[in-house]
């Protein structure tokens, strides 16, 4: 065991083996040396006065106490970030990454302020007019309001069509009245909203002039601004404990005839004249589903750094730990010693480098069709909504499954909250369903994938996204396997196309033996979340491998060699996964499966000497990581030992409840 200071000799040694630069893969994670230095600016601005670290570990406390320490270490950090950060960053880009990424020095769960800058300031953003965003951005920025989201309802979360809150306008007094005419009507779930928020943008079904013109948002004062107290009209609390989000007050709402100025509706894509005349604005009718869009788009970066906090901890932990023998009497190993544990958690870091790749691309994608909208073309939008739907499906799945397999890497210790594993996959388990169930959203991107092969299959040209449909169209014979990047890349391309064309084939069968178009297309959906699915590993496969080739162009060979093993890591991974799909649409062997394999195992022993290297270049310090396995010094079991001093059982030897129950109980008579 290593004295306080030293770092653990087995680390010092991984350290030593590494035979890449650092640094450098850092600087191509961080997106450029410009962009890590910027980062570790606001790292240090904000980690400064250490303040986020509690006396008591936070899942100690109960949930009031949780609920409160979250909220004061919420007003350090957002102090932090409106008097120093916005200067570093620009008002522009408050909402960084890299901002949200240092918060999590301060939160192990989630500040209940998430919500208000997650989603609350980006809706008034998107959603509203210059002169509203006049009126209320201002106030959001400065936190003199606190917003929340709240959509999803106890009856409804996924259909939002089917959302029954209402806003009724009266002309008379030009504001609306919200109504919740149905228990499940009560708006559910959304964050900031039990215990924090005094406003919230609530979505609701328009009625003007006896009509209704469906869902649309309006921002609401919920609470007194300075006794805090519900306004009249307003039901509002807390949902109560869940698997994650302990600290992020989700809430219910309810109104009781509420009224609201009229210019609290969001005007920016439809208005409500004075007189009641409903005036639609946007030439694209889901543009009011835009700040869905846009998160959907940053969860791809989330289920990255969560994934990359998970691997560092388990990485770094397998190092240190020793367990078992080889051979009799022979020095207990490494755990990262054994093959399988590399294979559990090898996949891991380069699957962190694929999402984040592939989210910096999405991103771009975003701000191109953001600029393209603003001159009023929206005829992008679609690809990106069928993009941005599957991106953020297939990273959230896979970055849970990823971080619980690092779990299982990290035996029992890792199921110990202070090993910060549980509360990360509670955290990414929660991305899966929120802002878009997995399933759902897949479906919505084979909408789009139906559309493409139909065009396709006219003879159109189809967008870029799913230009592969054109090429493989008029391929009857299966695609000739070829083991490399770009032959991997090509067959996962037919996979998709073979799937999706089977999912159009049967929806027409089904149509002919006398099915309407909904019924056939129900009937297809286990097939059209798989073909989704299929697409959107061809695009991350292809966006990884493309993007690695360009970024490292200008590396140096080490670092070209080691990103080179990761990357072909993951698509020799994704291969061997899905070796069926790859038996039935192209013309892989047998033989050709084996080879793959051997190389997968190849690749193994070839990237372990760069393990730790590897997760280190994440550059992850030790106050955002919140981990007693995981820290760069590798003190896991002092950490261990430091913590139980913390647990409030410990403090007195003798538990009170020893007198109240357990005594009386030995003593008493069977
Ligand atoms: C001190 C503080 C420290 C912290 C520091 C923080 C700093 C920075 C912050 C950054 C934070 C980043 C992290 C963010 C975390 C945020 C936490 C979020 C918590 C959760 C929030 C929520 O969940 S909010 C609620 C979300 N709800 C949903 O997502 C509902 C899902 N359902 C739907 O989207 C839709 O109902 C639907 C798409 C499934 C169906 O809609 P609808 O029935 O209307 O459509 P149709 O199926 O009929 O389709 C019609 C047609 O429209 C197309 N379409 C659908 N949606 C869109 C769209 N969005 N855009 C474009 N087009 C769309 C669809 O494809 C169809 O097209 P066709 O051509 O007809 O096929
Ligand atoms: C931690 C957390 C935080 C949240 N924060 C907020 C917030 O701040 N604001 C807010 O408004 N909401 C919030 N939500 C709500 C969230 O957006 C919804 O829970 C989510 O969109 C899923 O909707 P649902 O709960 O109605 O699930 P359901 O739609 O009821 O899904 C249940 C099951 O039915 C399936 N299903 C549903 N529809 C279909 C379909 N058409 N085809 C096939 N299968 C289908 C789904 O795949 C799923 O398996 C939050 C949720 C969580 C868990």
């Amino acid at each position: 065991m290593s004295s306080k200071k030293e770092i653990n000799e087995d680390l010092v040694n991984e350290r030593r083996k590494c035979n890449f630069n650092i640094q450098e893969v850092t600087h191509i994670i961080d997106g450029g040396v410009e962009n890590t230095l910027q980062r570790k600016k606001i790292e240090d601005v904000a980690l400064n006065g250490g303040a986020s670290l509690d006396d008591v570990p936070e899942e100690c406390m109960n949930l009031r106490e949780r609920y409160e320490n979250a909220l004061r270490k919420s007003c350090v950090y957002a102090n932090i970030l409106r008097n120093e950060l916005l200067e570093i960053t620009g008002i522009e880009n408050f909402g960084t990454p890299v901002i949200r990424r240092t918060g999590d020095a301060f939160f192990k769960d989630i500040s209940p302020f998430m919500l208000h800058l997650g989603m609350f300031v980006p809706t008034i953003m998107g959603q509203c007019t210059a002169e509203q965003q006049g009126i209320w951005l201002p106030k959001a920025l400065d936190m003199q309001i606190i917003g929340a989201y709240a959509q999803t309802e106890l009856g409804h979360g996924t259909f939002i069509r089917g959302l029954e809150t209402t806003a009724t306008y009266d002309p008379k007094t030009k504001e609306f009245i919200l109504y919740s005419p149905t228990i499940t009507s009560y708006k559910w779930w959304a964050g900031g909203l039990g215990r924090t928020a005094n406003h919230c943008i609530v979505v609701a079904q328009l009625y003007t002039q006896g009509k209704c013109h469906g869902v649309h948002p309006f921002i609401v004062q919920i609470r007194d601004l300075d006794t805090h107290m519900p306004l009249p009209g307003i039901k509002v609390g807390e949902i109560g404990p869940r698997m994650g989000f302990n600290t992020a007050d989700n809430g219910f709402l309810g109104f009781n005839h509420f009224r609201i100025p009229r210019m609290n509706m969001m005007m920016k894509n439809a208005q409500v004249l004075e007189d009641g005349t409903y005036v639609k604005v946007a030439r694209h009718g889901k543009l009011t589903y835009g700040t869905m869009v846009f998160v959907r788009v940053t969860l791809v970066n989330e289920a990255s750094f969560n994934l990359s906090k998970a691997v560092t901890i388990a990485v770094r932990y397998s190092a240190v730990r020793r367990q078992s023998e080889l051979r009799p009497g022979s020095a207990e190993p490494q755990i990262l010693d054994y093959p399988t544990q590399q294979h559990k958690l090898f996949i891991c870091i380069a699957t962190a480098h694929a999402f984040q790749l592939t989210a910096n691309w999405l991103w771009h994608t975003f701000t191109v069709v953001q600029a393209e909208m603003r001159k009023g073309n929206i005829d992008t939008l679609p690809e990106l909504h069928a993009l941005s739907s599957c991106l953020k499906a297939v990273s959230t799945s896979d970055a849970a499954a990823c971080i619980e397999q690092c779990r299982f890497a990290c035996g029992g210790h890792g199921y110990m909250m202070s090993s910060n594993l549980p509360y990360l996959y509670s955290f990414v388990a929660a991305t899966r369903t929120y802002e878009g169930d997995y399933t759902v959203l897949l479906l919505q991107t084979a909408r789009y994938l139906v559309k493409a092969w139909e065009q396709a299959e006219a003879k159109k040209i189809v967008t870029p996204t799913v230009a592969y449909l054109n090429r493989c169209f008029d391929t009857n014979e299966k695609v000739a396997w070829t083991n490399s990047p770009e032959g991997i890349i090509k067959s996962f391309q037919a996979i998709a196309a073979g799937k999706i064309s089977l999912c159009v084939k049967n929806i027409r069968q089904r149509i002919k033996t006398g099915m309407d178009y909904e019924d056939a297309w129900l009937m297809t959906t286990v097939q059209l979340v798989s073909a989704a699915e299929a697409h959107c590993r061809s695009m991350i496969l292809d966006t990884y491998w493309n993007e690695m080739q360009r970024l490292t162009k200008t590396s140096s060979d080490n670092v070209k060699m080691v990103l080179y093993q990761l990357t072909t890591l993951y698509l020799v991974y994704w291969a061997l996964e899905k070796s069926g799909d790859l038996l039935r649409y192209t013309s892989i062997t047998e033989g050709d499966i084996d080879l793959l394999q051997k190389e997968y195992e190849d690749l193994l022993v070839k990237i372990r000497p760069n393990a730790v290297g590897l997760v280190d270049a994440f550059d992850l310090r030790d106050e955002i990581l919140r981990s007693t396995l995981g820290s760069y010094d590798g003190r896991v079991y002092e950490r261990l030992m430091e913590e139980v001093q913390k647990n409030p059982l410990n403090k007195v030897p003798v538990d009170p409840s020893f007198q109240k129950y357990l005594k009386p109980f030995m003593k008493s008579k069977i």
